[in-house]
């Protein structure tokens, strides 16, 4: 018998009928043991996340104000999925009680409280498809994360899982029943609960799949494959049913939010196969993400870009001969408490590539202030509102020819190279562009290399 994980993000839990939806997707195959729940998504383009409303649930509380309405935005959702699954009054009170209680937690520390709030979601999401399950007479039981051993870094929101959750987390092999997991969060040693970054459900669903060694990680969204670009910004965009760990995890970090980037590493280091799949239409084949692909044809498998970064330029003669200036010049980003993106490269010159969200101002003062200080460039420059397209494919290396056919399309849609830069292993180049042109790029390059 095959093991297998499943998780279902917050598209596929935005309704009762979804609900129904997962639950039958569970039912339907007895190897899946663990089902990863993320907290109801949009129903409908204009809709809001159940996250984002948790989000807006603390701030309301954190500043006194509105608490009242978004508290029964929160609870309709929750009421109307109880009501379309036709589960007892009681399941409503246990979410209203938890939503309140929790809400009148300590509030001294704004990210802490926050990631304890917006952690309901998912929690209420799993409590409700194994109250499901359990009333449709099948054997599935929730599990609570602390009881589990998910065990966290403390960091709020942008916590990482701890080497010893793998060993706690292993039996839930063993577990007698099947269980129902809520993603997103876990707890810190200390006992905190604490939030992955935004889409970390995909990371749990990853991480539970590693501990328990399962056979394949089915991750279960609303698009029938990967893309080969965003399907939100090229119009029916190639299907791309393979691909390799590497692959992916570049398109997701360069902006294919169908998976969390980080999510890809414990299934790497596990070897874990990662199937994407759609819960509106479960026969689709999917996209099937491991070390190799068989498909060799294409030499780029996808574009992807994302928005609002900034540069920081520098140029000096003779900087090739100056030991350490590239050390140099990182420990001030580093003292600055930035994380950069990229570093482009010649003889005399370099540019240091940072999310422009993390470079305020004021930041960026006290930088550029080191930076003349101590390294004494010829020419300082500073660029924002840069967005970065990276085409990404392992069958590039050997190919001759890519570079072009791709610079060729950006200059027949006119779209002005702030830079290129060739990733060192070869797999993805990426293109600094204008934040205005990105969507004008995705359409050519996607064209360039899947329209003919
Ligand atoms: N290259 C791509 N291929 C498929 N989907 C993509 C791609 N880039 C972005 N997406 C978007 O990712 C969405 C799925 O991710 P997400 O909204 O996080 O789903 P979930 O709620 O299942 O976690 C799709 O609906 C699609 O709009
Ligand atoms: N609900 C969380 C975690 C998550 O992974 O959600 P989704 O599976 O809907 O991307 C979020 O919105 O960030």
């Amino acid at each position: 018998m095959a093991l297998k994980v499943c998780k279902f993000g917050g598209t596929s839990l935005a309704s009762a009928d979804q609900f129904r939806k997962v639950a039958a997707i569970a039912l339907a195959d007895a190897d899946r043991k663990i089902v990863v729940v993320s907290a109801p998504g949009k129903r409908d383009k204009p809709d809001t996340k159940v996250t984002d409303l948790l989000i807006a649930y603390a701030e309301a509380k954190l500043n006194g104000t509105g608490v009242e309405q978004v508290a029964q935005t929160i609870l309709d959702r929750f009421a109307g999925i109880i009501e379309g699954l036709e589960l007892p009054r009681e399941e409503f009170e246990q979410i209203a009680g938890l939503l309140k209680s929790r809400g009148e937690g300590d509030r001294s520390h704004r990210a802490r409280y926050t990631d304890s709030i917006k952690a309901l979601g998912e929690e209420f999401s799993a409590r409700l498809l194994a109250a499901f399950l359990h009333k449709e007479g099948h054997d599935f039981i929730y599990v609570d994360p602390k009881e589990a051993g998910l065990v966290l870094s403390d960091e709020p929101g942008n916590a990482q899982v701890l080497p010893e959750s793998y060993e706690l987390l292993r039996s839930l092999r063993d577990n007698a029943h099947r269980i129902i997991f809520p993603g997103f969060y876990g707890y810190a040693k200390n006992g905190n609960l604490v939030a992955f970054p935004r889409g970390g459900s995909d990371i749990t669903g990853a991480i539970l799949a590693a501990a328990v060694q399962a056979d394949v990680y089915e991750n279960f969204t609303d698009v029938d494959n990967v893309f080969a670009a965003d399907p939100r910004i090229v119009d029916n965009p190639a299907a791309i049913h393979e691909m390799t760990y590497a692959e992916m995890r570049e398109l997701s970090y360069a902006g294919f939010s169908v998976l969390h980037d980080e999510a890809l590493q414990p299934a790497f280091n596990a070897k874990i196969p990662v199937h994407i799949r759609n819960t509106n239409n479960p026969e689709s084949r999917g996209t099937l993400i491991s070390l190799e692909r068989h498909n060799h044809e294409l030499p780029v498998v996808g574009v992807a870009g994302s928005s609002d970064f900034c540069s920081i330029f520098l140029s000096k003669y003779l900087m090739n001969r100056e030991k350490g200036f590239g050390r140099r010049l990182l420990q001030i980003i580093e003292d600055a408490d930035l994380s950069y993106e990229h570093t482009p490269s010649g003889i005399d010159h370099i540019s240091v590539i940072i999310k422009e969200s993390t470079f305020t101002s004021e930041v960026e003062q006290q930088v550029l202030q080191r930076i003349r200080a101590e390294l004494q460039p010829d020419k300082l420059i500073v660029q924002r509102g840069i967005a970065l397209i990276m085409i990404v494919g392992d069958g590039m290396s050997k190919q001759i020819g890519v570079a072009k056919r791709a610079t060729g399309a950006l200059a027949d849609a006119r779209v002005n190279l702030e830079m290129i830069n060739q990733g060192a292993s070869e797999s993805s180049i990426m293109f600094g562009i204008q934040n205005s042109d990105m969507n004008k790029a995705i359409v050519a390059l996607h064209g360039a290399f899947f329209n003919s």
